[in-house]
């Protein structure tokens, strides 16, 4: 073998100075790694004057690959961009490289090896002096070397965060000793070598950072576009699976609280689902995803702003790129699952990686087998799923697939993969391996760009739901969610222009429930607001899909009914309303658990277009007069509009209105009717009769007219008040102006009997007026007196305590229980005018009259007759034994002058008129 003359040693210092100057120069003036790596080799290995300098940098499995390589022409062969499995370097050389920086040389022919340890063991901490050992070298490590035609190896370890980054592999096919110098100097290099290999990683990190904010701003930009957002997330989904290098993906949206239905979206390969399933929907997603509850509409305001105040440095991107005006903690809120497998969960923030999901490889998650059968007959191996959530509110997720591909891999020499004849291969010429049926690996870049999707995109969808839910707000009814009286009106219009275009018809509808003043009052607010919701639930359901349901106001709801082609259509849609709640509202108190059954009933009013209206105005109009005709024709039915109807009722609302105008104007006054003892002919009693003077309808209204109409809108119970009190002061006025007293009558309304302050109202206005209770007459119908018989006994003693006299007035015709009549404290019984009118031709009438003279006797009540017009009627009431009349024949009622006068007069025995009769 020819020896190479050394070089004088002032020579050699001088290269080595060189060296370490070029290599470091190179360094600083390259940011481009393999470069730097290549140069390192070639010049190392000139330096030692080796035949091979190969630098190997190790994978995320633990194999490792030629990356650069400097070799003697035809010395040994070229292992450059080959692979070496894990298994060639044993895991304690591993650690050793790593805990002391070991340095090997091995001298196959000698069968030495030299261990150089650069660190302390304990500390990690550079020795002052080398630890040199020496020791045997392994038979089989002599074989492998000698496999590659290697008589002497250096290798140095190249560490980049205290992590083994490869190995710098000198090989020579001669034996070769190196001095102390020139292993420093090669140890100084290497360390060069890794200051340029974190200089390198930062670069590619900022790279594949701008790289990102690139692809996320891309993704913001679309997100914030002021396109539609169903087409807006088609795309954003497709840029994420472009970007992530998916085969595929699903975007999922749940159902919103609007009540909008749930959305996905799909890009290129699928799993293979019936089409009615959704995947994100099955208890095997809910699971991956995280079984967290939808938002409320409150929740998502809520989260909405708290989620737009969060920082999102945890994603790696800069702060201002995801969101501009956000803090700290922005928590996707789902957790780790149990399929979650990341390739380095330690580098990655727990925060984020513990929202994510990925699936690596379908086929190796065994409890997954049967529920991801959907994935089998596809080529999807790996999944990424990114939930949308925060704070436990999830809104959806997003999925990307990764299909197999093929890998091939280099391979120093092919490996004998029975290990129970385990031997250093013998030839390391080039073996190429082709593997099917894996996914491309998440990378962490790749992590953090899908969690930065996922946030982007839920705060976009986020945000769409508070504008949706805002919008939402204004034009739906909060109690019941239906649409109200605005979107009714708005689809009101727009159907009314269809039909116009087409020739077609539609029906409004005006439905207000019976008696639900009384469901309140008995039952409280909260019962009669369940009761609204329910009630609208089955509206809903009686409707067709192109029908509207609104909520008008109150107990009023407003039906569209967008095509029918009759009336009779909408006929038959009202009596299914009727039909659909006369089935009873079954409710449970939540402590008792009781169950209470509801009867609801309602009074619908229709009207068609274009026959009944042409205008949204017009059609609602008159489906509210016929709604009120409904009610006059005793509730629980529909009416047709019809243009009777429609004068009907405005002539009802001129009268309503000016009504309510009455008491505040002064329009009321009180009537006196005298009443008459019929022995002697006597005033024994005035009855005060409301009257309503209207400045605006020109004079007296009726009655007939305007009381039930007061008892209707409850305007009753003031009136009522009033009458009480002006009839209490009257009648003292005549005790004070020196008149003997006497009882006045009072009328009471079914409202006023049923008011719990009816006995204290009464017995205030009894003090104010300074009237003695004894000549005060309550007098009550037989009907309202029947309504609930124990109600009625209650209130009775309430006021006959009270020293008030009690009559009961129209007696006969309201069918009362002549048996309970004796449990009633009242002092008369009053017998309607019918019974009198026709006494004299009509024998029945006469007896009636009779026996209830006769039971009223017998009861110890006094009986009055009223409705008395003339003597025949009056002669027969005396012969009767009747106590007393009241009637036309002796006087109609009179204003409170006149009854004055008439009062003074027959105090003054001047009275003459009639009293032939009672002679
Ligand atoms: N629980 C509840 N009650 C309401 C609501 N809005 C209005 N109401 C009540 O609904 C009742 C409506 O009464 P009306 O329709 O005038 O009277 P009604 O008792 O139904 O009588 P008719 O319509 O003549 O049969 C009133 O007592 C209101 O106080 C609501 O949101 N919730």
């Amino acid at each position: 073998m020819v020896r190479r003359k050394s070089p004088p040693s002032n020579l050699k210092t001088l290269n080595r100075e060189n060296l370490l100057n070029r290599i470091t120069t190179r360094i600083r003036q390259s940011l481009e790694l393999q470069e730097i790596l290549d140069t390192t080799a070639r010049e190392i290995r000139s330096f030692l004057e080796m035949d091979r300098v190969k630098i190997y940098r190790f994978l995320p499995d633990g194999n490792g690959e030629v990356i650069a390589e400097s070799l003697v022409n035809g010395a040994l062969p070229s292992l450059l961009g080959l692979c070496f499995p894990a298994s060639d370097i044993p895991a304690h050389a591993r650690e050793m490289f790593v805990k002391v920086r070991q340095r090997v040389i091995v001298d196959v022919v000698s069968g030495q090896k030299t261990l150089h340890q650069l660190d302390n063991p304990a500390t990690g901490d550079s020795l002052a002096i080398e630890d040199v050992r020496y020791a045997p070298v392994d038979p089989c490590h002599i074989e492998y070397l000698t496999a590659m035609g290697v008589s002497s190896s250096l290798v140095v370890p190249i560490l980049h965060h205290n992590q083994l980054w490869g190995l710098l592999a000198c090989h020579h096919r001669t034996p070769k000793t190196h001095s102390e110098t020139d292993l420093k100097i090669v140890q100084l290099l290497v360390d060069q070598v890794s200051i340029a290999i974190a200089q390198a990683d930062l670069l590619a990190r900022t790279r594949q950072q701008a790289e990102d904010e690139a692809k996320i701003n891309q993704i913001s930009y679309l997100l914030h576009a002021p396109i539609e957002s169903t087409e807006i997330r088609q795309t954003v989904l497709e840029e994420a699976v472009k970007v992530l290098e998916g085969c595929g993906g699903r975007l999922y949206i749940t159902a919103d609280p609007t009540g909008k239905p749930a959305q996905i979206y799909t890009c290129g390969s699928q799993p293979s689902l019936e089409a009615s399933r959704v995947l994100e929907e099955t208890a095997l997603w809910q699971g991956i995803i995280g079984s967290v509850p939808p938002l409320s509409d409150s929740q998502a305001f809520v989260n909405y702003a708290n989620a737009s105040r969060l920082s999102h440095e945890d994603s790696g991107f800069p702060r201002s790129l995801l969101f501009p005006d956000v803090a700290d903690d922005f928590d996707l809120g789902v957790p780790v699952g149990p399929y979650c497998s990341l390739t380095n969960p330690n580098t990655l923030h727990h925060h984020l990686i513990s929202h994510l999901h990925i699936i690596k490889d379908i086929e190796s998650e065994p409890q997954l087998k049967s529920a991801l059968a959907v994935f089998q007959d596809t080529h999807i191996r790996s999944l990424l799923i990114v939930p949308l959530s925060y704070q436990q509110q999830c809104i959806g997720c997003i999925s990307i697939f990764r299909s197999e591909i093929e890998t091939e891999t280099l391979w120093a020499g092919r490996q004998d993969c029975d290990r129970r004849n385990y031997r250093p291969r013998a030839s390391f010429e080039a073996w190429r391996e082709t593997i099917r049926g894996q996914a491309k690996p998440w990378t962490e870049d790749d992590i953090r760009l899908a969690v930065a999707i996922g946030i982007h995109l839920y705060m976009a969808v986020m945000q769409k739901r508070v504008e949706e839910m805002i919008r939402h707000q204004a034009s739906h009814d909060l109690l019941t969610g239906l649409p109200n009286r605005i979107l009714f009106c708005d689809r009101l219009t727009l159907s009314l222009a269809r039909i116009q275009r087409y020739g077609q018809k539609l029906a409004v509808i005006f439905l207000d429930l019976d008696a639900f003043k009384t469901i309140n009052d008995t039952l409280g607010h909260a019962e009669g607001d369940r009761l609204l919701k329910s009630v609208s639930l089955r509206l809903k359901n009686c409707l067709g899909p192109d029908d509207l349901v609104a909520r008008w106001g109150g107990d009023e709801f407003t039906i569209l009914l967008s095509a029918i082609s009759s009336s009779e259509d909408a006929a038959r849609i009202a009596q299914k309303i009727l039909n659909s709640l006369s089935t009873p509202f079954q409710f449970e108190e939540d402590q008792t658990h009781q169950v209470t059954s509801l009867h609801v009933k309602a009074s619908l009013g229709i009207a068609i277009a274009p026959y009944d209206g042409e205008d949204v105005d017009t059609l609602l109009k008159n489906a509210d007069a016929a709604m009120y005709r409904a009610k006059q024709q005793g509730r629980n039915n529909y009416q047709l509009y019809t243009s009777a109807i429609g004068t009907k009722v405005l002539e009802r609302l001129v009268l309503e209105n000016n009504l309510y105008k009455a008491l505040d104007s002064h329009e009321f006054l009180l009537h006196y009717q005298p009443q008459i003892n019929l022995e002697n002919g006597q005033i024994v009693g005035m009855e005060a009769l409301l009257r309503w003077q209207s400045q605006d309808l020109g004079g007296l209204v009726s009655p007939l007219q305007f009381i039930p109409l007061a008892e209707e809108t409850g305007l009753i119970s003031p009136i009522g008040e009033w009458v009480l009190r002006t009839a209490c002061a009257q009648n003292r006025a005549w005790q004070l102006a020196g008149l003997p007293p006497l009882p006045i009558a009072v009328n009471l309304s079914a409202r006023q009997f049923q008011n719990k302050n009816l006995a204290s109202t009464i017995h205030q206005i009894l003090k104010e007026t300074g009237l003695d209770s004894q000549y005060l007459e309550i007098e009550i119908t037989e009907s309202i007196a029947i309504q609930d018989m124990n109600f009625t006994i209650e209130v009775l003693h309430h006021l006959r305590n009270q020293n008030i006299q009690i009559a009961m007035d129209d007696f006969g015709t309201g069918y009362s229980s002549l048996g309970a009549l004796k449990h009633l404290p009242i002092n008369k019984l009053k017998i309607d005018r019918v019974f009198v009118r026709d006494l004299v031709r009509d024998s029945n009438d006469a007896a009636i009259i009779r026996a209830i003279v006769a039971l009223g006797h017998g009861l110890n009540l006094k009986v009055i007759a009223e409705g008395v017009e003339n003597l025949e009627q009056l002669q027969f009431l005396k012969a009767a034994k009747c106590d007393a009349m009241q009637g036309y024949l002796f006087s109609k009622p009179l204003s409170a002058e006149a009854a004055t006068r008439l009062y003074q007069c027959q105090y003054a025995g001047r009275l003459t008129q009639n009293s032939v009769a009672f002679s």
